[in-house]
């Protein structure tokens, strides 16, 4: 096959270990965050490196994405969720889904920071009560990412407010602009993939695979590899060149 692995030197800060025995791993990331805070634009830019200014709103995708990270073949399934209000049971179905998370805001909207406290809090109830992660004490690895730094002029949210935040759930931050730089978009995945396999590696249990409920299996994949035989291809020159027929 093949396969165009994307070699990247992400500077993990902890040294991968290799299972031996799995020469890849698969890891899903769901993105969550209201409306707009740039979701789309953060899982393009990540894959692609390219900012994409022109977007619709989102139909849920998974993009799926090869890369190798520290010598490892690494299958990233990224979720990237509809910003507006759902049905519970849906969010619940996504959330289990996860093996991490990343949670984004605006700093340019001060809902979108409120809504942050209430998705931490529903990630974890959700994967501590649920049975998502029935044999885990460690709450799922989340980022949370403040978007948007380059709108200055705009801003409602300042630095401080989103330290502090993250201080008080004592969860990694990272104040970005999906718009001005691939290595700090690059930077939040890299940071929870380490997160994901130090847990994985201290408590395996953690990421038994969950039965993929129908919900998960009707939501369009695109992936950024050559296409294999269940996931269109990226290839595109704008936003609407890729959505799912
Ligand atoms: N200036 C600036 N604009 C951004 C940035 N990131 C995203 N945007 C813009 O913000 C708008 C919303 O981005 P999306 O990626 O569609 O946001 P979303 O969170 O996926 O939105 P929903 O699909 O509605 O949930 C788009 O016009 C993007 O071009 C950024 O870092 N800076």
């Amino acid at each position: 096959m093949d396969k165009e692995t994307m070699s990247t030197n992400f500077g993990l800060s902890r040294t991968l270990k290799r299972t031996g025995s799995l020469p890849s791993r698969t890891v899903r990331i769901v993105i969550l965050g209201q409306a707009a805070v740039g979701k789309t634009a953060m899982a393009v830019r990540f894959i692609t490196r390219r900012f994409i200014g022109e977007y619709d709103p989102t139909l849920e995708t998974i993009y799926r994405h090869e890369m190798s990270i520290g010598g490892d073949v690494v299958h990233f399934e990224i979720l990237d969720t509809a910003g507006q209000e759902e049905d519970a049971l849906l969010i619940e179905e996504k959330i289990k889904w996860g093996d991490g998370f990343v949670i984004v805001y605006s700093v340019t909207d001060r809902c979108s920071f409120d809504e942050v406290m209430r998705l931490c809090f529903l990630v974890n109830h959700i994967h501590s009560s649920s049975g998502a992660r029935k044999c885990s004490p460690e709450p799922p690895p989340i980022v949370i990412v403040a978007n948007k730094k380059d709108l200055e002029f705009d801003r409602m949210v300042s630095t401080e407010d989103g330290e502090g935040l993250s201080q008080g759930l004592k969860l990694p931050f990272h104040e970005i602009s999906v718009r001005d730089g691939w290595e700090e978009t690059a930077a939040v995945f890299s940071v929870l993939y380490g997160d994901v396999i130090q847990q994985l590696d201290t408590s395996p249990a953690s990421f038994r695979r969950r039965a993929v409920s129908k919900l998960m299996e009707k939501i369009p994949r695109i992936n950024s590899n050559p296409p294999g035989p269940s996931g269109r291809s990226f290839s595109f020159s704008s936003f609407r060149d890729f959505l799912p027929d």
